[in-house]
């Protein structure tokens, strides 16, 4: 049996293997290659997969990608920001529901964003390869594994049947809804009881007369008779679901001319248009309890799967690769002990339970094939609409129990607002860095001590003030004062990956919470836990 070199040089241990090369393991590859491992990426597929699954992201996973380089705005051919309602219409035309998805929101990028998956992938492909400690092996399959106490062994099987092994500190299965490390962690899963099928059409181009329908540019037809998605597909693209209704099977709803015969009523034939994928996917409400099982871990659909209705499912894979990245990164630098991983599952699970849920929700509105069901429905949403009373949209969710306080900012998303440091003015992460801050307002000054914990962190303090100065940038827009307001703060620590780790009301609060961080990242390496 031969041996993927995982990277040039050094031994034949690769710090982290990473099994699946979507977005998620493409996110992780970089981030890990970035502060210097050694990865190693196996793909199943012999080439990059050319056609589109996710097509929506929101503000924070705008922020994400900024913080790798493919800020939203400076990638006009893969991403189109939206600025518009997402509404949900009876089968009549009368709205139901209209979420509203314009402009920016508390990350600093627009709430709403349709993109073209293969150009991101791309993308991020072109920066994981110029890292020449990050290898990728298109067409090798895991297909089995041995732990020992220092490493993973993984036994990989290409396509024409070859055999290999790959020795890694740590394993992530980044692998998809089908994961085979997700079957080697065996965790037990809580399942919503959620199967439906749909049907998923993308279209490169469509015709002329089909743009009166996208007015807004998303929208959901709840008609019982064949509850149908309308969204755009990134730039100059369109996606169309159609759910499956019970007396047909989703070979017969695939059938070329069957996806022909439902895009017909919406001016799109073959003649103007081009369909690039279409495919039957069962839409699903589940997720691990457990995403570690000693030096393997789980990441994206692998973890979670979700309806697609609220547009979050890669999203929340590029959480998960963030919250992970920098905690492997403690963890293999020695700056960390491995338990810390355990909160990485803790505080994702929970996280995404409430994305699953929204998700369901709206599954639920649109599902109905019920006729009496649906004109109840509609009745009851229309009054509600009416009235102003239907349901807020739900808060932003926290994070699970894990690596924070339990403080009113603790595990809550941080903001990123517009800042100036004398040099220049633009988003924060732009502006000061990226690796987590102590965020000061302009009264608390943290002592020589405190500094000195926040160095050896790698962390930063940064004071707002009017104006720019020495460790100060102005909160030009007052989005920082108004945020630490709220959250009754004279100070805010940010952890990389965005999420707040604690707040401290007056000044004589800050050494605790600096002091607390570190100490909850328990510095003094210890042997990995088998379980
Ligand atoms: O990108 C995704 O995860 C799905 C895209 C999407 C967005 C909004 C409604 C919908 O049915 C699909």
């Amino acid at each position: 049996m031969d041996r993927i070199p995982p990277a040039p040089g050094g031994s034949d241990t690769a710090d982290v293997a990473i099994v699946g090369y979507g977005p998620v393991g493409q996110f992780l590859g970089l981030s890990l290659g970035r502060a210097g491992y050694r990865v190693a990426v196996v793909e199943r597929q012999a080439r990059a997969y050319p056609l589109p699954r996710a097509v929506h992201f929101d503000d924070e996973v705008g922020r994400i990608l900024q913080g790798v380089g493919l800020a939203p705005d400076t990638l006009p051919e893969v991403v189109a920001p939206y600025d518009d309602f997402y509404e949900w219409r009876a089968a009549d035309g009368t709205a139901l529901l209209r979420l509203d998805w314009r402009g920016p929101g508390p990350s600093g990028w627009n709430v709403s964003n349709f993109f073209h998956q293969p150009g991101l992938e791309l993308l991020l492909h072109g920066k994981v390869s110029n890292l020449s400690n990050v290898s990728v092996h298109h067409g090798w399959q895991a297909t089995g594994h041995r732990e020992d106490p220092d490493a993973v062994e993984l036994l990989l099987e290409s396509a024409e049947g070859a055999r290999t092994t790959l020795r890694a500190r740590w394993v992530i299965g980044a692998d998809g809804a089908n994961s085979i490390v997700r079957s080697w962690i065996d965790p037990p899963m809580s399942d919503l009881g959620y199967f439906h099928d749909w049907l998923v059409v993308d279209l490169a181009s469509c015709g002329a007369d089909a743009h009166r329908h996208f007015t807004p540019p998303a929208w959901q037809l709840c008609d019982p008779a064949r509850p149908t998605t309308l969204v755009p597909g990134g730039p100059g693209r369109r996606r169309f679901e159609f759910m499956c209704l019970e007396h047909e099977t989703p070979a017969a709803l695939a059938a070329q001319d069957n996806v022909w015969a439902l895009l017909a009523p919406w001016g799109i034939t073959p003649e103007n248009s081009a369909v690039e994928r279409s495919a039957v996917y069962t839409f699903q409400a589940r997720w691990c309890d457990r995403w570690r099982r000693g030096r393997l871990l789980l990441a994206g659909d692998a973890a979670h799967l979700m309806p697609p209705f609220a547009g979050q499912g890669m999203g929340s894979g590029l959480r998960d690769a963030t919250n992970l990245a920098w905690k492997l990164d403690l963890v293999l630098s020695g700056r960390a002990a491995p338990e810390l991983l355990d909160t990485y599952g803790a505080e994702r699970a929970e996280h995404v339970r409430h994305f699953i849920a929204s998700s369901m929700e709206l599954g639920s509105v649109i599902c109905l094939t019920d006729p009496r069901a649906a004109e109840q429905r509609d009745r009851r949403m229309q009054e509600a609409l009416r009235a102003g009373t239907e349901q807020p949209p739900r808060p932003l969710p926290v994070l699970g129990p894990g690596l924070h306080r339990e403080d009113p900012g603790g595990g809550t998303l941080s903001i990123q607002a517009t800042v100036e440091d004398g040099y220049r003015t633009g988003l924060f992460d732009d502006v000061v860095g990226t690796g987590g801050v102590l965020l000061l307002s302009s009264e608390a000054e943290p002592d020589p001590r405190t500094r000195a914990v926040l160095d050896g962190l790698g962390m930063r303090a940064v004071r707002l003030g009017d104006r720019p100065a020495e460790g100060a940038v102005a909160d030009t827009t007052n989005a920082y004062r108004a945020w630490l307001s709220e959250l009754d703060a004279t100070a805010v620590l940010i952890r990389p990956d965005h999420y707040v780790y604690g707040t401290a009301s007056t000044p004589a609060d800050l050494p605790g919470l600096v002091r607390d961080f570190a100490s909850a990242l328990s510095p003094a390496p210890r042997p990995v836990s088998p379980e």
